[in-house]
């Protein structure tokens, strides 16, 4: 199961995410959270990674001008968009790029179009909660294009069997404190993640 480990602020995290087996990093280019990183910070730490590791750039509720400019600027290979407020012209948009879809109920898995989206679960502040989406909503959905988040840890990542998720996703079960990652919880996260089947 490929994972990736958001909210990196720092190049030893990151490392210790790469060595521990994360096939994505993410950095919050979101002001208001505590794991926010200047983009230029981010990029010190993008050029400093080793080949097959994916640089991802979340944006929350941005224009289409700021994702090109701050994607180019930090060298980041893909944006994970939440755009609850319908600005994004996604045919103008520079780099690769997933939408996030905050699930709030089963209903919700109804605008899912044939693309790779990050599914999390709806908080009505942004992000990285640790909230759970209800996973017999997704029973008769195919999960194949779809990197679930919001509230994994090692415990419940085994609930994920049979459901054929391309990916997963995690900020907080992975961290000391918000903004600071804890290495010996992403090795054993990701050994968890492999087990998935
Ligand atoms: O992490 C943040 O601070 C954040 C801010 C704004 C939007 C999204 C954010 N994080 C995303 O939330 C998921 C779930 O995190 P968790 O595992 O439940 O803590 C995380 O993977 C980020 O993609």
């Amino acid at each position: 199961m490929r994972v990736k480990i958001c909210g990196i602020t720092n190049l030893n995290d990151a490392l210790n995410a790469v060595n521990a087996g994360s096939s994505a990093l993410g950095f919050v280019f979101y002001k208001k959270s505590l794991r926010y990183i200047e983009p230029s910070k981010a990029l010190k730490i993008v050029e400093k990674l080793p080949p097959f590791v994916q640089s991802v750039a979340l944006f929350v509720n941005e224009t289409t001008e700021y994702i090109n400019q701050t994607c180019k600027a930090s060298k980041m290979q893909l944006a994970q968009i939440i755009d609850d407020e319908n600005i994004v012209d996604y045919a103008a948009l520079e780099p690769k790029y997933m939408r996030v879809l905050r699930v709030k109920n089963k209903e919700s898995l109804k605008d899912l179009k044939d693309e790779y989206y990050l599914v999390d679960a709806f908080v009505e502040e942004f992000g990285g909660a640790g909230k759970r989406v209800v996973l017999e909503w997704f029973k008769d959905i195919n999960c194949s294009k779809l990197i679930l988040a919001g509230g994994l840890n090692c415990e419940n990542l085994k609930e994920l069997n049979g459901y054929g998720f391309y990916a997963v996703d995690v900020s907080s079960a992975v961290e000391v404190e918000k903004g600071k990652k804890d290495r010996d919880k992403m090795v054993e996260f990701i050994k968890r993640a492999n087990e998935i089947y």
